[in-house]
Protein backbone atom coordinates (compact mmCIF):
# COMPACT_ATOMS: atom_id res chain seq x y z
CA UNK A 1 0.00 0.00 0.00
CA UNK A 2 1.22 3.34 -0.93
CA UNK A 3 2.19 6.04 1.99
CA UNK A 4 -1.23 7.42 1.21
CA UNK A 5 -3.42 4.93 1.42
CA UNK A 6 -1.75 4.56 4.67
CA UNK A 7 -3.01 7.93 6.25
CA UNK A 8 -6.01 7.23 4.37
CA UNK A 9 -6.86 4.63 6.31
CA UNK A 10 -5.49 5.71 9.16
CA UNK A 11 -7.74 8.75 8.92
CA UNK A 12 -10.96 6.38 7.90
CA UNK A 13 -13.75 4.37 9.40
CA UNK A 14 -12.81 0.85 9.09
CA UNK A 15 -16.23 -0.37 7.41
CA UNK A 16 -15.65 2.96 5.02
CA UNK A 17 -12.39 2.40 4.42
CA UNK A 18 -13.49 -1.04 3.08
CA UNK A 19 -16.16 0.66 0.57
CA UNK A 20 -13.71 2.64 -0.60
CA UNK A 21 -11.03 -0.01 -1.02
CA UNK A 22 -12.80 -2.92 -1.92
CA UNK A 23 -14.17 -4.50 -5.16
CA UNK A 24 -15.97 -7.23 -5.98
CA UNK A 25 -15.70 -11.15 -5.44
CA UNK A 26 -12.35 -12.36 -4.74
CA UNK A 27 -10.88 -8.72 -5.81
CA UNK A 28 -9.04 -10.41 -8.58
CA UNK A 29 -10.01 -7.13 -11.27
CA UNK A 30 -9.05 -4.56 -8.93
CA UNK A 31 -6.01 -6.24 -8.43
CA UNK A 32 -5.14 -7.21 -12.36
CA UNK A 33 -6.05 -3.21 -13.23
CA UNK A 34 -2.71 -2.44 -11.28
CA UNK A 35 -0.77 -5.71 -11.90
CA UNK A 36 -1.38 -5.04 -15.80
CA UNK A 37 0.01 -1.67 -15.99
CA UNK A 38 2.96 -2.55 -13.81
CA UNK A 39 3.61 -5.50 -16.62
CA UNK A 40 3.73 -2.53 -19.17
CA UNK A 41 7.32 -1.49 -19.98
CA UNK A 42 8.19 1.84 -21.92
CA UNK A 43 10.47 2.15 -24.85
CA UNK A 44 11.59 5.72 -24.82
CA UNK A 45 12.80 7.80 -28.08
CA UNK A 46 15.83 9.67 -27.62
CA UNK A 47 17.47 12.85 -29.12
CA UNK A 48 14.07 14.59 -29.93
CA UNK A 49 14.59 17.51 -28.77
CA UNK A 50 11.78 17.81 -26.47
CA UNK A 51 12.59 21.08 -24.91
CA UNK A 52 9.17 22.50 -22.91
CA UNK A 53 6.47 20.37 -22.30
CA UNK A 54 2.55 20.94 -22.96
CA UNK A 55 0.50 18.60 -21.33
CA UNK A 56 -2.79 20.02 -22.33
CA UNK A 57 -5.66 18.09 -23.75
CA UNK A 58 -8.95 18.92 -25.16
CA UNK A 59 -11.86 17.35 -24.47
CA UNK A 60 -15.78 18.27 -25.99
CA UNK A 61 -13.98 22.09 -26.42
CA UNK A 62 -12.76 22.24 -22.87
CA UNK A 63 -9.37 22.74 -22.32
CA UNK A 64 -7.49 20.56 -19.45
CA UNK A 65 -4.35 21.51 -18.30
CA UNK A 66 -3.52 17.61 -18.32
CA UNK A 67 -5.13 14.32 -19.60
CA UNK A 68 -6.00 13.01 -16.24
CA UNK A 69 -9.60 13.42 -15.08
CA UNK A 70 -10.81 12.83 -11.70
CA UNK A 71 -13.23 9.57 -12.06
CA UNK A 72 -17.12 9.69 -10.66
CA UNK A 73 -16.74 8.01 -6.79
CA UNK A 74 -19.68 7.85 -4.12
CA UNK A 75 -19.95 9.36 -0.79
CA UNK A 76 -17.27 11.97 -0.86
CA UNK A 77 -18.34 13.32 2.51
CA UNK A 78 -17.71 9.67 3.96
CA UNK A 79 -14.11 10.53 3.15
CA UNK A 80 -13.56 13.90 4.47
CA UNK A 81 -16.51 16.70 5.58
CA UNK A 82 -15.20 18.99 2.80
CA UNK A 83 -17.15 16.35 0.55
CA UNK A 84 -17.79 16.63 -3.44
CA UNK A 85 -17.57 20.08 -3.33
CA UNK A 86 -13.83 19.95 -1.56
CA UNK A 87 -12.80 17.40 -4.31
CA UNK A 88 -14.17 19.94 -6.91
CA UNK A 89 -12.12 22.81 -5.27
CA UNK A 90 -8.37 20.66 -6.04
CA UNK A 91 -10.08 19.99 -9.55
CA UNK A 92 -10.68 24.24 -10.21
CA UNK A 93 -7.25 25.03 -8.72
CA UNK A 94 -5.22 22.08 -11.52
CA UNK A 95 -7.67 23.25 -14.00
CA UNK A 96 -9.44 19.28 -14.43
CA UNK A 97 -12.41 17.90 -15.13
CA UNK A 98 -14.36 16.36 -11.99
CA UNK A 99 -16.81 13.50 -13.08
CA UNK A 100 -19.60 14.11 -10.49
CA UNK A 101 -21.11 10.53 -9.42
CA UNK A 102 -24.96 10.14 -9.38
CA UNK A 103 -23.84 9.08 -5.95
CA UNK A 104 -22.75 11.99 -5.01
CA UNK A 105 -23.29 13.77 -1.01
CA UNK A 106 -23.78 17.14 -2.10
CA UNK A 107 -25.82 19.26 -4.61
CA UNK A 108 -23.90 19.48 -7.93
CA UNK A 109 -24.83 23.29 -7.79
CA UNK A 110 -22.75 23.39 -5.65
CA UNK A 111 -20.02 21.02 -6.90
CA UNK A 112 -19.85 23.80 -10.12
CA UNK A 113 -20.27 26.80 -8.04
CA UNK A 114 -16.67 25.82 -7.16
CA UNK A 115 -15.63 27.33 -11.24
CA UNK A 116 -14.35 23.27 -11.15
CA UNK A 117 -15.46 22.17 -14.73
CA UNK A 118 -17.64 19.12 -13.98
CA UNK A 119 -19.36 16.02 -16.06
CA UNK A 120 -21.94 14.19 -14.37
CA UNK A 121 -22.44 10.42 -13.55
CA UNK A 122 -25.49 8.65 -14.19
CA UNK A 123 -26.48 5.21 -13.91
CA UNK A 124 -29.36 4.70 -16.37
CA UNK A 125 -32.82 5.05 -14.42
CA UNK A 126 -35.68 2.41 -15.63
CA UNK A 127 -37.96 5.79 -14.44
CA UNK A 128 -37.62 8.15 -17.95
CA UNK A 129 -39.15 10.69 -16.88
CA UNK A 130 -37.53 11.08 -13.45
CA UNK A 131 -33.62 10.51 -15.53
CA UNK A 132 -34.71 13.54 -17.20
CA UNK A 133 -35.05 15.53 -14.60
CA UNK A 134 -31.63 14.72 -13.00
CA UNK A 135 -29.88 15.42 -16.38
CA UNK A 136 -31.71 18.70 -16.69
CA UNK A 137 -30.77 19.71 -13.22
CA UNK A 138 -27.08 18.90 -14.16
CA UNK A 139 -27.57 20.74 -17.12
CA UNK A 140 -28.96 23.67 -15.02
CA UNK A 141 -26.05 23.33 -13.07
CA UNK A 142 -23.12 23.99 -15.72
CA UNK A 143 -22.14 20.37 -15.97
CA UNK A 144 -20.64 20.15 -19.31
CA UNK A 145 -21.08 16.02 -20.56
CA UNK A 146 -23.27 13.04 -19.11
CA UNK A 147 -20.76 10.03 -18.34
CA UNK A 148 -23.64 6.86 -18.60
CA UNK A 149 -22.01 3.69 -16.24
CA UNK A 150 -23.04 0.85 -18.43
CA UNK A 151 -21.51 -2.20 -16.35
CA UNK A 152 -24.20 -2.05 -13.90
CA UNK A 153 -26.87 -3.67 -14.93
CA UNK A 154 -26.76 -5.04 -11.48
CA UNK A 155 -24.57 -4.09 -8.48
CA UNK A 156 -21.61 -5.33 -8.19
CA UNK A 157 -21.03 -8.02 -5.23
CA UNK A 158 -18.65 -6.14 -2.51
CA UNK A 159 -17.67 -8.93 0.03
CA UNK A 160 -16.32 -6.55 2.41
CA UNK A 161 -19.25 -4.76 2.47
CA UNK A 162 -21.54 -7.58 2.95
CA UNK A 163 -19.08 -9.03 5.65
CA UNK A 164 -19.25 -5.27 7.23
CA UNK A 165 -23.33 -5.07 7.22
CA UNK A 166 -22.23 -1.51 5.06
CA UNK A 167 -25.56 -1.02 2.41
CA UNK A 168 -26.21 2.30 2.95
CA UNK A 169 -25.29 5.94 3.63
CA UNK A 170 -25.19 6.20 7.45
CA UNK A 171 -28.00 8.89 9.16
CA UNK A 172 -26.96 12.57 7.84
CA UNK A 173 -25.82 11.91 4.72
CA UNK A 174 -27.86 11.62 1.47
CA UNK A 175 -27.33 11.23 -2.74
CA UNK A 176 -28.81 14.54 -3.11
CA UNK A 177 -28.69 14.81 -6.68
CA UNK A 178 -31.30 11.85 -6.57
CA UNK A 179 -34.33 14.53 -5.58
CA UNK A 180 -37.22 14.03 -7.71
CA UNK A 181 -39.54 16.89 -8.51
CA UNK A 182 -40.83 16.96 -5.26
CA UNK A 183 -37.55 17.02 -3.10
CA UNK A 184 -38.03 13.24 -1.95
CA UNK A 185 -34.35 11.37 -2.58
CA UNK A 186 -35.04 8.42 -4.72
CA UNK A 187 -32.72 5.05 -4.43
CA UNK A 188 -30.52 4.58 -7.18
CA UNK A 189 -32.28 2.33 -10.06
CA UNK A 190 -29.78 -0.60 -11.65
CA UNK A 191 -31.94 -2.24 -14.10
CA UNK A 192 -30.93 -5.13 -16.25
CA UNK A 193 -33.73 -5.11 -19.09
CA UNK A 194 -31.78 -1.72 -20.32
CA UNK A 195 -30.57 -1.74 -24.02
CA UNK A 196 -29.03 0.88 -26.72
CA UNK A 197 -32.76 2.14 -26.93
CA UNK A 198 -32.35 4.06 -23.74
CA UNK A 199 -29.50 5.66 -24.93
CA UNK A 200 -31.52 6.52 -27.86
CA UNK A 201 -34.04 8.42 -25.49
CA UNK A 202 -31.13 10.12 -23.37
CA UNK A 203 -29.60 11.33 -26.49
CA UNK A 204 -33.11 12.60 -27.68
CA UNK A 205 -33.48 14.48 -24.09
CA UNK A 206 -29.98 16.45 -24.02
CA UNK A 207 -27.18 18.33 -25.83
CA UNK A 208 -24.85 17.41 -23.86
CA UNK A 209 -21.90 15.32 -25.19
CA UNK A 210 -22.84 11.40 -23.79
CA UNK A 211 -19.72 9.43 -22.81
CA UNK A 212 -19.88 5.52 -22.08
CA UNK A 213 -18.19 4.19 -19.10
CA UNK A 214 -17.54 0.42 -18.43
CA UNK A 215 -16.90 -0.65 -21.84
CA UNK A 216 -14.62 -2.88 -22.43
CA UNK A 217 -15.07 -5.38 -25.67
CA UNK A 218 -14.17 -3.74 -28.75
CA UNK A 219 -17.74 -4.88 -30.64
CA UNK A 220 -19.71 -2.66 -28.06
CA UNK A 221 -17.15 0.19 -29.01
CA UNK A 222 -18.08 0.08 -32.45
CA UNK A 223 -22.03 -0.12 -31.14
CA UNK A 224 -21.19 2.77 -29.19
CA UNK A 225 -19.93 5.34 -32.49
CA UNK A 226 -23.08 3.60 -34.53
CA UNK A 227 -25.30 5.00 -31.95
CA UNK A 228 -24.28 8.17 -31.56
CA UNK A 229 -22.23 8.11 -28.38
CA UNK A 230 -19.83 11.29 -28.24
CA UNK A 231 -16.85 9.10 -26.14
CA UNK A 232 -16.17 6.08 -24.31
CA UNK A 233 -14.22 5.07 -21.51
CA UNK A 234 -12.78 1.95 -20.98
CA UNK A 235 -13.61 0.68 -17.24
CA UNK A 236 -14.25 -2.48 -15.36
CA UNK A 237 -15.41 0.56 -12.69
CA UNK A 238 -11.94 -0.27 -10.33
CA UNK A 239 -12.86 -3.89 -10.17
CA UNK A 240 -16.12 -3.47 -8.43
CA UNK A 241 -18.62 -5.13 -10.80
CA UNK A 242 -17.96 -7.98 -12.79
CA UNK A 243 -14.69 -9.95 -10.71
CA UNK A 244 -12.75 -11.39 -13.15
CA UNK A 245 -13.62 -8.55 -15.93
CA UNK A 246 -10.10 -8.04 -18.07
CA UNK A 247 -7.62 -5.04 -16.54
CA UNK A 248 -8.78 -1.97 -18.62
CA UNK A 249 -4.96 -1.71 -20.14
CA UNK A 250 -5.75 -5.02 -21.40
CA UNK A 251 -8.62 -3.69 -23.12
CA UNK A 252 -7.45 -0.63 -24.21
CA UNK A 253 -5.75 -1.49 -27.44
CA UNK A 254 -8.60 -3.60 -29.10
CA UNK A 255 -11.06 -0.53 -28.55
CA UNK A 256 -8.91 2.15 -29.59
CA UNK A 257 -8.61 0.09 -32.79
CA UNK A 258 -12.90 -0.25 -33.26
CA UNK A 259 -13.07 2.88 -32.71
CA UNK A 260 -9.93 4.16 -35.25
CA UNK A 261 -10.36 7.70 -33.68
CA UNK A 262 -14.01 8.35 -34.47
CA UNK A 263 -14.78 9.41 -30.44
CA UNK A 264 -12.34 10.21 -27.99
CA UNK A 265 -11.47 6.63 -25.66
CA UNK A 266 -10.24 7.23 -22.15
CA UNK A 267 -9.08 4.66 -19.30
CA UNK A 268 -9.96 4.11 -15.37
CA UNK A 269 -8.84 1.40 -13.30
CA UNK A 270 -5.27 0.85 -11.63
CA UNK A 271 -3.44 3.91 -12.96
CA UNK A 272 -1.02 4.68 -10.15
CA UNK A 273 1.94 6.42 -11.63
CA UNK A 274 3.17 9.02 -13.92
CA UNK A 275 4.48 5.73 -16.22
CA UNK A 276 0.54 4.65 -16.04
CA UNK A 277 -0.88 7.80 -17.93
CA UNK A 278 1.91 7.58 -20.15
CA UNK A 279 1.21 3.94 -21.17
CA UNK A 280 -2.61 4.70 -21.44
CA UNK A 281 -1.62 7.80 -23.86
CA UNK A 282 0.58 5.81 -26.04
CA UNK A 283 -1.98 3.04 -26.15
CA UNK A 284 -4.46 5.30 -27.80
CA UNK A 285 -5.81 6.98 -24.94
CA UNK A 286 -6.82 10.40 -24.92
CA UNK A 287 -6.92 10.68 -20.98
CA UNK A 288 -6.94 8.68 -17.59
CA UNK A 289 -9.18 8.96 -15.15
CA UNK A 290 -8.06 8.65 -11.25
CA UNK A 291 -10.55 6.99 -8.47
CA UNK A 292 -9.30 5.83 -5.54
CA UNK A 293 -5.83 7.77 -5.05
CA UNK A 294 -7.91 10.73 -4.82
CA UNK A 295 -10.31 9.60 -1.95
CA UNK A 296 -7.27 8.68 -0.48
CA UNK A 297 -5.96 12.32 -0.92
CA UNK A 298 -9.37 13.66 0.87
CA UNK A 299 -9.38 11.36 3.69
CA UNK A 300 -5.98 12.02 4.06
CA UNK A 301 -5.51 15.87 4.40
CA UNK A 302 -9.03 17.47 2.56
CA UNK A 303 -9.03 19.38 -0.77
CA UNK A 304 -5.44 20.52 -0.31
CA UNK A 305 -4.82 16.24 -0.50
CA UNK A 306 -6.51 16.04 -3.69
CA UNK A 307 -4.76 18.82 -5.06
CA UNK A 308 -1.26 17.11 -3.96
CA UNK A 309 -2.15 13.86 -6.04
CA UNK A 310 -2.98 15.78 -8.84
CA UNK A 311 -0.06 18.11 -8.64
CA UNK A 312 1.83 14.46 -8.16
CA UNK A 313 0.25 12.94 -11.97
CA UNK A 314 0.98 16.24 -13.32
CA UNK A 315 4.91 16.02 -12.10
CA UNK A 316 5.26 12.36 -12.97
CA UNK A 317 3.30 12.60 -16.10
CA UNK A 318 5.70 15.73 -17.21
CA UNK A 319 9.01 13.95 -16.09
CA UNK A 320 8.17 10.30 -17.89
CA UNK A 321 7.14 12.61 -21.13
CA UNK A 322 10.61 14.12 -21.31
CA UNK A 323 12.73 10.89 -20.14
CA UNK A 324 10.86 9.61 -22.72
CA UNK A 325 10.87 11.45 -25.24
CA UNK A 326 7.70 13.35 -26.28
CA UNK A 327 6.81 17.02 -25.74
CA UNK A 328 2.84 16.33 -25.62
CA UNK A 329 0.75 13.61 -24.72
CA UNK A 330 0.06 12.55 -28.49
CA UNK A 331 3.62 12.44 -29.75
CA UNK A 332 3.62 9.03 -27.29
CA UNK A 333 2.66 6.00 -29.89
CA UNK A 334 1.99 2.59 -29.17
CA UNK A 335 5.00 0.96 -30.93
CA UNK A 336 6.50 2.74 -27.12
CA UNK A 337 4.80 -0.08 -25.26
CA UNK A 338 6.30 -3.14 -24.77
C1 LIG B 1 -15.46 4.15 -3.68
C2 LIG B 1 -15.78 4.14 -5.14
C3 LIG B 1 -17.01 4.60 -5.57
C4 LIG B 1 -17.32 4.60 -6.92
N1 LIG B 1 -18.49 5.12 -7.31
C5 LIG B 1 -18.79 5.17 -8.62
C6 LIG B 1 -19.98 5.77 -9.07
O1 LIG B 1 -20.78 6.27 -8.29
N2 LIG B 1 -20.23 5.77 -10.40
C7 LIG B 1 -19.36 5.22 -11.32
O2 LIG B 1 -19.62 5.23 -12.51
N3 LIG B 1 -18.20 4.66 -10.91
C8 LIG B 1 -17.91 4.63 -9.60
N4 LIG B 1 -16.71 4.08 -9.21
C9 LIG B 1 -15.75 3.61 -10.21
C10 LIG B 1 -14.78 4.73 -10.61
O3 LIG B 1 -15.43 5.70 -11.38
C11 LIG B 1 -13.61 4.20 -11.45
O4 LIG B 1 -14.10 3.45 -12.53
C12 LIG B 1 -12.60 3.38 -10.67
O5 LIG B 1 -12.51 3.77 -9.33
C13 LIG B 1 -11.24 3.50 -11.32
O6 LIG B 1 -10.34 2.67 -10.71
P1 LIG B 1 -9.24 3.14 -9.59
O7 LIG B 1 -10.01 3.34 -8.33
O8 LIG B 1 -8.36 1.94 -9.57
O9 LIG B 1 -8.54 4.37 -10.09
C14 LIG B 1 -16.39 4.07 -7.86
C15 LIG B 1 -15.16 3.61 -7.41
C16 LIG B 1 -14.84 3.64 -6.07
C17 LIG B 1 -13.49 3.14 -5.64
C1 LIG C 1 -22.81 3.33 -3.88
C2 LIG C 1 -22.81 3.18 -5.37
C3 LIG C 1 -24.00 3.84 -5.99
C4 LIG C 1 -21.54 3.66 -5.97
C5 LIG C 1 -20.42 2.68 -5.84
O1 LIG C 1 -19.98 2.26 -4.82
C6 LIG C 1 -19.83 2.22 -7.05
O2 LIG C 1 -20.34 2.57 -8.08
O3 LIG C 1 -18.84 1.50 -7.00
Amino acid sequence: MTALAERARAALDPVHWDFFAGGAGEERTLRANEEAFSRRRIVPRVLRGVGDRDLSTELFGTRLSMPVLVAPTAFHRLAHPAGEVGTAGAVAASDTVMVVSMAATQPVEDITATGAAVWFQLYPQPDDEFQRHVVKRAEAAGCRALVVTVDSPVFGRRERDRRNGFDDLPDGYTCENMRDGEGRVREIGFDPTLGWEHVHRLRASTGLPIVLKGVLHPADARLAVEHGVDGLIVSNHGGRQLDGAIATVDALPAIVRAVDGRIPVLVDGGVRRGADIAVALALGATAVLIGRPIIWGLAAGGPSGVRDVLEAFRDELDHVLTLAGAARPSDLTADQVA
